[in-house]
């Protein structure tokens, strides 16, 4: 077996958010996986004295998209490098008013509507059915949302968000569904599974939700141009708020849930 040089910390970035501007001495390796490929090389680089890692989650140039996004690789890919703290980074969708385009969110719930990915690592014989109840780390949520609040950028402390199959956005009907019945707050195409996979592995897994648009409830319906441009004009945002979470992360994280979760899951 390669033996990998440890990182603690890990980005995985989304639309938008290529690579990792704010790591200094970096370098580019590839990390081999029984579950094939992940999504491109991973960058490994310095931020305020800490290793950390950087996945694009849909590749450089990107040119996956996120129904075919292979989140086993590179979920184990970020395990065998022994990363603890996992940050996801997301463009997304407004499902309401006041959770505006330029807002951060940083969901504690989600709701599945994906239809057909590779969910868990415990394809049997081993057979493991992981807590979801809380499904975000609560100590990464907290050092985000206050990082982010002493930037002074206008984040949000909760929201649902609701992972569709995408690759196309909702029709109006489902976008009401999604609002009125579901309840939820924010819309994307990438969290599951990958912060279901993050936690069968035993890592904190947080996002920040970055939003976009106004999905279809709008009177000008969501299309992918509108995301890359807001995306483009916070992306400086969203690597100050980075470099300051990073900054704030703990050298030895408390044992929380996320690291015991398959403790209680095993059958
Ligand atoms: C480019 S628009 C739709 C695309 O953007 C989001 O991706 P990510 O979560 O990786 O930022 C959304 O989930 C879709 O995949
Ligand atoms: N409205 C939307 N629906 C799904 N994914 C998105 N990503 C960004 N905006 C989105």
């Amino acid at each position: 077996m390669l033996e990998y040089e440890k990182v603690p910390i890990a980005i995985i970035g989304g639309s938008g958010v290529y690579d990792p501007k704010i790591f200094s001495d970096t370098k580019e390796i590839k990390v081999y996986t029984p579950y094939g490929e992940t999504s491109d090389l991973i960058t490994i680089g310095t931020v305020e004295g800490k290793k950390v890692a950087f996945l694009p989650r849909h590749g450089k140039r990107h040119r996956i998209p996120p129904h075919k996004i292979n989140y086993r690789a590179n979920l184990w890919a970020l395990h065998e490098l022994g990363v603890k703290w996992v940050i996801g980074v997301s463009a997304v969708g407004s499902l309401r008013m006041d959770y505006k385009p330029g807002d951060f969110v940083i969901p504690d719930q989600f709701i599945d509507m994906t239809k057909g990915r590779q969910y868990t690592f415990f394809d049997g014989p081993v057979v493991a059915h992981v807590s979801m109840a809380d499904p975000f780390c609560n100590h990464l949520r907290k050092i985000i949302i206050d990082s982010s609040k002493s930037l002074g950028i206008p984040t949000h402390d909760v929201g649902t968000y609701i992972c569709i199959e995408g690759p196309r956005f909702s029709t109006r009907a489902e976008s009401r569904v999604w609002r009125e019945v579901f309840k939820a707050d924010i819309i994307g195409m990438t969290l599951v599974p990958e912060i279901n996979l993050a936690c069968e592995l035993q890592m904190c897994y947080s996002t920040i939700g970055m939003v976009t648009d106004y999905d279809v409830f709008a009177d000008i319906p969501v299309t992918a141009e509108e995301v890359g441009k807001v995306m483009n004009e916070n992306s400086e945002k969203a690597r100050k708020l980075l470099y300051e979470v990073i900054k704030r992360i703990p050298e030895k994280p408390e044992e929380c849930s996320c690291c015991n979760s398959l403790k209680t899951a095993l059958v």
